[in-house]
C-alpha cells in the first residue's frame, strides 16, 4: 500500500533532484527568459528599466512564463537578478545599457555597516509576489514544470558589491579578502544572513527548488575557495534547511575545476550546475552518486545550431545516460541565439 505521502512527485525535475534517473532528462536553460526572445523585448520595453521589470510582479511573471509557453521547459526560473539582494539591502544599483550592472562600490567598514540585511525581504516583497503569480500560473497551465527560485552565492554577490561593476578578475574584491579578511568576512556573513531570508521567502511563496549562482567562484585559489565559497555556501544551505528541511538546492560554482568534488561533499547541495569547461564524465566520477548534475551545453553551439549543436547535445546525453541529470547550458543563453535553435534542441533532448 502506498500512502499519499509516498506517492512520488510527477514533476520530472523534482524527481531528478530526489536522486532518481529520469530519461529523457528534464531540461531548462539558464537565462531562458531574455533578449533573444521577441516577446521578452516587448515586455522589457514596456517596463522601462531592468529593475522596474524585476519589481513589477505581473511583468516579471509574464517573462518567467514566456519560455515555458514557447518550449514547454521542465523548469521555470524566477525572472530577477542576483544583484537584487544588494539592492534590497540599500546599495544603489542601476543597469546601464551596454555596460551591465553598476553599484556604488563598498570599499570600507562604514559602507558595509550601512547595509541593512533586515530590510532585504521587505524591499524584495514584489519579487515574492512574482513567485506566487508564476506558481499559480504553472499549477493551472503547466503542472509538470517546476519553479526554481535563486540567489547569487555570497562570494559572487560580494564581488559585484565591492567592485561596483562586472570585471574579469574582481581585483578590488579579492584584494579586500586578502588585505582585510575580517571586513570581507563581515560582508559575507551579512550576505549569508540576507540570502537565507530571501531564499526562504521565495520558497514560502512557491519556489520548489533553489539555485545558488556562484559565477566567479573559479577566480579563487583553493584556500580562498574553501573560505569564501565552500564555507559560506555550506552555512547558507544549513540555514535554509533549518527552516525548509526538504527544499532541493542546486549549487553552481562556475569554473570550480578540481574543487568541485569538495564543494559537492561539503556544501550539502543536491545538484551541481556544471560549466562548459568541465568534462561531465569526470564530474560524475568526482562527486557522490546521489548528487544530480546539471549542464553543460556551450551557449555558442546553440547560436551555431545544426550539426554542431546536435553533436554537442548528443555527447552530453551519452555521458549522462543512466544517472540523475538535468539538461541545461553551461552558461547563460546569448542574446543573439535564434529562438528556433532552442526549439530544435528541445526536440533533440526530448527524444533522448
Ligand atoms: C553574474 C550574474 C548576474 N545575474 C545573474 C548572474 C549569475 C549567472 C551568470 O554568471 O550569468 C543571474 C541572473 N540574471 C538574470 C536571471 C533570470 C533568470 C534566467 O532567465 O536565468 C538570472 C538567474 C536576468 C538578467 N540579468 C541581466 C539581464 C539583461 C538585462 C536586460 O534585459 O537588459 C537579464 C535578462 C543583467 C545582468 N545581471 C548581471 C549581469 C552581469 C548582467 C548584465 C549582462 C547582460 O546584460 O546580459 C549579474
Amino acid at each position: 500500500m502506498t500512502g499519499p505521502s509516498e506517492i512520488p512527485t510527477q514533476k520530472p525535475l523534482l524527481r531528478v533532484l530526489a536522486g532518481e534517473t529520469v530519461w529523457p532528462p528534464p531540461m531548462w536553460l539558464m537565462r531562458q527568459a531574455g533578449r533573444y526572445l521577441p516577446e521578452y523585448r516587448e515586455v522589457r520595453a514596456q517596463a522601462g528599466d531592468f529593475i522596474a521589470l524585476c519589481t513589477a510582479p505581473d511583468l516579471a511573471a509574464e517573462v518567467t512564463i514566456q519560455p515555458i509557453r514557447r518550449y514547454g521547459m521542465d523548469g521555470a526560473i524566477l525572472f530577477s537578478d542576483i544583484l537584487m539582494v544588494p539592492w534590497a539591502m540599500g546599495q544603489s544599483l542601476r543597469f546601464a545599457e551596454g555596460e551591465g550592472p553598476m553599484l556604488e562600490p563598498l570599499r570600507d567598514a562604514a559602507a558595509i555597516a550601512r547595509l541593512d540585511p533586515g530590510q532585504c525581504v521587505v524591499r524584495a516583497a514584489p519579487i515574492f509576489e512574482t513567485v506566487r503569480l508564476v506558481r499559480a500560473e504553472l499549477e493551472a497551465h503547466a503542472p509538470r514544470t517546476t519553479l526554481i527560485g535563486f540567489a547569487g552565492s555570497p562570494f559572487t554577490v560580494a564581488c559585484y558589491m565591492v567592485e561596483g561593476h562586472g570585471s574579469r578578475d574582481f581585483a578590488a574584491a579579492r584584494g579586500m579578502a586578502y588585505a582585510d579578511p575580517a571586513l570581507f568576512g563581515r560582508l559575507i556573513r551579512t550576505l549569508v544572513e540576507a540570502s537565507t531570508e530571501y531564499l526562504c521567502a521565495q520558497a514560502e511563496a512557491g519556489a520548489e527548488v533553489l539555485m545558488l549562482f556562484d559565477s566567479w567562484a573559479g577566480l579563487l585559489p583553493p584556500s580562498q575557495f574553501r573560505r569564501w565559497v565552500i564555507e559560506p555556501t555550506a552555512a547558507l544551505v544549513r540555514a535554509v534547511r533549518k527552516r525548509l528541511p526538504s527544499i532541493p538546492i542546486i549549487g553552481f560554482p562556475r569554473l570550480a575545476g578540481v574543487m568541485l568534488a569538495e564543494y559537492a561533499q561539503r556544501t550539502g547541495v543536491q545538484c551541481l550546475g556544471i560549466d562548459t569547461s568541465m568534462d561531465l564524465r569526470l564530474a560524475a566520477a568526482a562527486v557522490p552518486p546521489g548528487i544530480a548534475l546539471q549542464g553543460n551545453l556551450d551557449p555558442l553551439s546553440l547560436i551555431a545550431g545544426g550539426m554542431a549543436l546536435e553533436a554537442e547535445a548528443r555527447s552530453i546525453l551519452a555521458a549522462m545516460r543512466g544517472r540523475p541529470f538535468i539538461f541545461n547550458l553551461g552558461h547563460g543563453i546569448e542574446k543573439v541565439t535564434p529562438p528556433e535553435h532552442v526549439a530544435a534542441l528541445v526536440r533533440l533532448v526530448r527524444t533522448g
